[in-house]
């Protein structure tokens, strides 16, 4: 399972405003479809390597790729089939059809089925669930090698959850821009490798894949403070607060002082007792300030929280930080810089009753609190309250274990010290940790996130 890096998403509507802009620049529909047919036909004949090809044409548009696709296959000498769930219903699938010179065969039980699959049936415009019949002769063709036409087709593309269950693709070619689908769970397991073909549209926009890691030198005249300075306050759990104030200085922050914990894990962290916090809290040096890892709901925590926010340092808010500093962040209204960390329950507890997508409900959190939301999972959305979106699947499922969402607190908390864009520091951080964990692998413990032996191993 992989995605593209750094390639726009766009919703159903926002790709439909796409297809008017261009069709008003004067690239026809018909010219798009071409070419995203000419894009299928090309990876199916890769993905056939000589043997034999079925098609799966739906009566809309998707359907219409899946005619051109054939013809083009055709034309290279593929030995190609298509199978017809119903007669095309828009003007350009039946243009498409009507090139298409060879049989169209009945999508039903008694279909046979071929080494590769092209699912074109249904794209971004399905609106409905999958009638069970269907979802019924489709389970009947599964085991062969599949390429779905722009979502498998069943597939919710905005990444809502009233889905069928698709053909799961090992290949799915994305038409213009990737779709929440791609990038959301429950979906975008079945989607396989994704592929972007371009295929023209202008799909600039606010919704993007994450971007590779790209490891930054220090400047030549950095010292210790201009590199970042980050404040851990530390909880019950200082185990907790220990693996952010680690990861924070792996993650490239020049010095980090760990509150209220004397369970420092390098000798390089000032640990200090909690006495000192309102003091460091007033340090101009002091970057971004890191509140929750091992924090759990108490009056201490509201206390700390609220004098981090009156301090006005950018701050990183995990666990139950997040929901103690809500209220006051909302009345901010964005003056103090904030990234949020929650994972799923800690979301549906700081932001009940939200509704959409995973996107959906990530944006119209970070709107309410006018902070970065990183909204983690296996399926991560980085929503920043101007509307930019980064979704960053697959991590890493080693990441599946305690602790490392303290150590991405960690590291949240580095590139924010830094100085610069919230949003772009809460990108770099997910980034840094999956790239991380894929390092690791098999057997992964947080503590290894932050071991000296990955570092020379990423400095090799
Ligand atoms: N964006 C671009 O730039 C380009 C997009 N292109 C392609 O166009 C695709 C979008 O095409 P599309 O809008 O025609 O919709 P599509 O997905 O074919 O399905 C609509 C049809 O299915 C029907 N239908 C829906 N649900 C159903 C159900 N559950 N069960 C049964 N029927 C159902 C629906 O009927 P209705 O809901 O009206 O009753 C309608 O007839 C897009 O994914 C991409 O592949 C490329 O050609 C080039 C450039
Ligand atoms: N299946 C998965 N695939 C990728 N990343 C995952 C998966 N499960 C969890 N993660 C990541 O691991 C981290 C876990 O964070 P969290 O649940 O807060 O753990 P903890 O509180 O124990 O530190 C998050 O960054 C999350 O995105
Ligand atoms: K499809």
């Amino acid at each position: 399972m992989s995605v593209p890096a750094n390639v726009p998403i766009l919703t159903s509507e926002a790709m439909r405003a796409a297809e008017a802009a261009c069709a008003a620049s004067g690239v026809s529909l018909s010219e798009l479809m071409d070419r995203a047919g000419a894009a299928i036909a090309d990876i199916a004949w890769r993905m056939a390597a000589g043997s034999p090809i079925l098609i799966l044409c739906g009566p809309g548009n998707n359907g219409g790729d899946g005619y051109v696709a054939a013809r083009l296959l055709a034309e290279r000498g593929a030995e190609v089939r298509v199978a017809a769930l119903a007669d095309p219903a828009t003007e350009l699938a039946r243009a498409a059809r009507a090139l298409w010179t060879g049989a169209v065969e009945p999508l039903d039980r008694d279909l046979a089925p071929a080494a590769l699959i092209v699912d074109a049936l249904f794209g971004v415009g399905l609106s409905r669930p999958l009638p069970y019949e269907l979802i019924e002769n489709l389970q009947s063709l599964a085991g062969r090698r599949v390429l779905a036409v722009d979502v498998p087709s069943g597939v919710a593309s905005d990444g809502v959850r009233d889905w069928s269950p698709p053909l799961p693709a090992d290949v799915t070619v994305a038409l213009g821009a990737l779709k929440p689908a791609h990038v959301l769970l429950p979906t975008a397991p079945h989607c396989g490798q994704v592929l972007l073909a371009r295929i023209g549209i202008d799909a600039g926009g606010t919704m993007r894949t994450l971007p590779s890691v790209s490891s930054t030198k220090p400047d030549v005249a950095a010292h210790k403070f201009s590199r970042g300075m980050v404040l851990v306050r530390a909880g019950p759990m200082p185990g907790a607060a220990g693996l952010a104030s680690a990861a924070a200085l792996r993650a490239g922050a020049g010095y980090v002082v760990l509150s209220g914990s004397d369970h420092a894990p390098f000798s390089a962290i000032i640990a200090e007792d909690g006495a000192g916090y309102a003091d460091r809290l007033g340090d101009a040096r002091i970057g971004a300030v890191i509140v929750g890892p091992g924090y759990p709901v108490s009056d201490a925590l509201d206390d700390d929280v609220m004098a981090a926010l009156d301090a006005g340092k950018p701050l990183v808010l995990d666990a139950a930080a997040i929901a103690a500093a809500l209220p006051r962040l909302h009345q901010l209204d964005g003056a103090v810089p904030a990234i949020l960390t929650p994972h799923e329950g800690e979301f549906a507890r700081a932001f009940p009753g939200l509704s959409g997508s995973k996107i959906d409900r990530a944006l119209a959190a970070a709107a309410f609190a006018q902070a970065v939301v990183v909204y983690k999972g296996a399926d991560t959305i980085i929503a920043a309250p101007d509307g930019r979106v980064v979704a960053a699947w697959p991590g890493s499922p080693w990441l599946a274990t305690a602790g490392t969402g303290d150590v991405l607190a960690g590291a949240c908390g580095a590139m924010l010290a830094r100085g610069g864009d919230a949003f772009d520091a809460a990108v770099a951080a997910v980034g840094w940790h999956i790239a991380r964990a894929a390092r690791i692998g098999p057997g992964l413990v947080a503590d290894d996130l932050v071991a000296d032996d990955l570092v020379r191993e990423c400095n090799d």
